[in-house]
């Protein structure tokens, strides 16, 4: 175990994690020249496009150090968002120790400040890396005074590298092997894993990663779920070497695999403790949370012709993503579909996109929807996430809606757009603290149902790129939510309905009829599109009458023409909805929910 280093690499996105994470595999020689590429550890396509690591993988390094000594270097890969945070815990909770990377040309931002208060409270011990000296905007200097005054962790150790050049690289894995602290723990003791992350494997299911905290599990051990009850049989173990690679055993301090005949992440809690079934542990490893969906939204095929694949596509997507959850939903206008629950709108947008890439199937999606608390009349309280649950009005005796405690590091100059930006969307409070370099955090305490749409945008935009954005959740306060219906020719289209703070209502239900009336084609009779609460509407525009007729500039001569055009509209009517007897195109949806994102 003296010999032995778990460590995590966290920081603000962009920073480098993955890149450092690859260069520290490569100097381990933990995989040849030939079979490298690039952001070896974001397997997923849609990860690589966006830069983004989002599934948690981990690897087991070999590192001859100056000492003589041959290091067993366990690095475990922790995603960058704010949507994962509940995943960069479960890393957490398996390391002793974490490189903390700042990149040198920007210095420490939000993320950094919010992963180091996460850090602390799983006592791990950090190591400071500077990145990206080989910028030429890197200043050093300043982000270690930055990494003083801000993390208040010691400045000299911090070591300079470049993750691109490999300069560096070698002082970062001496610096692991002698700032790091070895794991403790007994052997001998009853077994106590955390299980930190599981992905599926389409020959051998579910593929458990665990961090052994005392005891020894071998093959053919019973391992029972002390969270989810639950027993099964150990068919292999071993290191993750990017191959998986077999054991005889694991064993105090040790991180590796389980292969347990476990057939979806879904049977199983991340995060939760294991032990052995016929000798069993007192308690299980404190700091459990299970995944938390914050937002929610509804999913239906373009086609219903394609319900059947949309059910097999997210049974597929859950089997590998414990957080997504799914359940039958249905809508008037758009049919069978199914309610899903996400850890934010990052993690919508990764499943709706896979969903539309790797499986080829046209969405609607609703608007996202956090879950909002209600205390009726009657005495009794419900949770509702679904307009279309949302209850007759009447009824409601009080409502409310959960706040986060939002952080936002930003220069100095633009503090006060970051303030309007904040009261714009609800913030109730806001304090600010003066930081070193001229830069200020600004912490505010609002809905958490105001920052899933354009509020990262915007920030962005209003600090030209130096704003950052975290988020804790903090409590559920009290609010004036309304349902907004969308009626199109004086039908509700239900899928737009939308739950919304009473003083935002009108600009959205307005934004809403615009695009509509933007996007949805002229008809042979003028379509009103309205915005309404209850029986007042709030917001209202009109599609003129035309009537159009596709052929007309064939002058009867071209017959192939002709036909060509009518099979393209045949084509285009594929991805219209019928709504009574005005025609929806799949766009008008998207373009509706888009916007509103920014
Ligand atoms: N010039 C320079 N660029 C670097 C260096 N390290 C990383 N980059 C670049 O910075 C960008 C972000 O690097 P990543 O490793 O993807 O950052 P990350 O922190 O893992 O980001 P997420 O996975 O999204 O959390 C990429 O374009 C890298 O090529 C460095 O040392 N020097």
């Amino acid at each position: 175990m003296k010999l032995t280093r778990n460590f995590c690499i966290i920081a603000h996105i962009d920073h480098g994690k993955s890149t450092l994470a690859d260069r520290l595999i490569q100097a381990c020689g933990g995989i040849t020249q030939r079979e490298f590429h690039d952001q070896m550890l974001d397997s997923m396509d849609i990860e690589r496009e966006r830069g983004i690591t989002i599934k948690s993988n981990t690897v087991t390094l070999s590192y001859a150090a100056k000492d003589g000594q041959t290091y067993q270097l366990n690095l475990i890969d922790t995603p960058g968002h704010v949507d994962f945070s509940h995943e960069v815990r479960r890393s957490l909770m398996a390391a002793e120790g974490a490189l903390m990377v700042v990149d040198a040309s920007q210095g420490v931002e939000a993320q950094t400040v919010a992963n180091l208060y996460l850090a602390l409270e799983y006592d791990l011990e950090l190591l400071p890396v500077i990145n990206k000296i080989d910028l030429p905007a890197a200043d050093v200097e300043r982000v270690r005074e930055e990494i003083d005054a801000d993390l208040g962790l010691d400045p000299f150790i911090a070591i300079p590298v470049s993750a691109k050049t490999g300069q560096g690289i070698e002082d970062v894995l001496e610096g692991i092997v002698s700032h790091l602290p070895p794991p403790q723990g007994d052997p001998d003791a009853p077994l106590k894993a955390l299980i930190f992350d599981a992905f599926f494997d389409k020959y051998r299911g579910v593929i458990l990663q665990c961090r052994i905290v005392d005891g020894t599990l071998k093959p053919k051990d019973t391992i029972h779920f002390m969270h989810a009850d639950r027993d099964f049989g150990v068919d292999e173990l071993g290191y993750n070497q990017f191959k998986l690679v077999p054991k005889k055993q694991l064993t105090a301090g040790e991180v590796g695999y389980i292969v347990a005949g476990v057939k979806s992440v879904q049977d199983i809690e991340i995060g939760d403790t294991i032990t052995l079934a016929d000798r069993p542990t007192a308690t299980p490893i404190p700091g459990y949370q299970p995944a938390r969906q914050v937002v929610f939204s509804s999913v239906y095929p373009m086609s219903t012709d394609e319900y059947q694949d949309l059910t097999k596509a997210l049974e597929k997507l859950a089997i590998n993503d414990a957080a997504l959850t799914y359940e039958k939903d249905s809508s008037a206008a758009l049919g069978f579909g199914f309610r899903c629950g996400f850890l934010g709108l990052l993690h919508l947008d990764v499943i709706q996109e896979r969903l539309q890439r790797e499986f080829d199937i046209g969405l609607v999606i609703s608007a996202p929807s956090v879950k909002y608390k209600l205390q009726l009349k009657d005495g009794s309280t419900i949770d509702i996430d679904n307009p279309s649950n949302w209850p007759d009005p009447s009824t409601i005796d009080a409502a409310s809606e959960p706040y986060i405690r939002a952080q936002i590091l930003t220069p100095e100059e633009y503090v006060g757009p970051v303030m309007e930006l904040c009261r714009d969307h609800r913030s109730e409070s806001q304090t600010m603290n003066y930081l070193s370099a001229g830069r200020v955090e600004v912490v505010s305490e609002m809905p958490l149902g105001e920052v899933l749409f354009d509020f990262y945008g915007k920030l962005k935009m209003i600090t030209r790129g130096y704003g950052s954005f975290d988020y804790v959740p903090i409590e559920y306060r009290k609010t004036d939510i309304v349902k907004v219906d969308i009626l199109v020719n004086r039908e509700p289209v239900d899928a737009l309905a939308y739950l919304v703070h009473r003083e935002k209502s009108r600009a959205r239900a307005l934004h809403y009829c615009e695009q509509l009336a933007e996007e949805i084609p002229r008809h042979q009779f003028k379509i009103p599109i309205q915005g309404a609460i209850g029986g007042t509407v709030i917001a209202r525009s009109t599609i003129q009458a035309v009537r159009k007729d596709v052929t007309a500039k064939c002058y009867g001569g071209d017959i192939s023409r002709k036909k060509k055009l009518l099979e393209k509209q045949k084509k285009g009517k594929a991805k219209m909805k019928q709504f009574g007897s005005v025609t929806i195109p799949q766009k008008a949806f998207i373009s509706v929910l888009r916007a509103e994102k920014k």
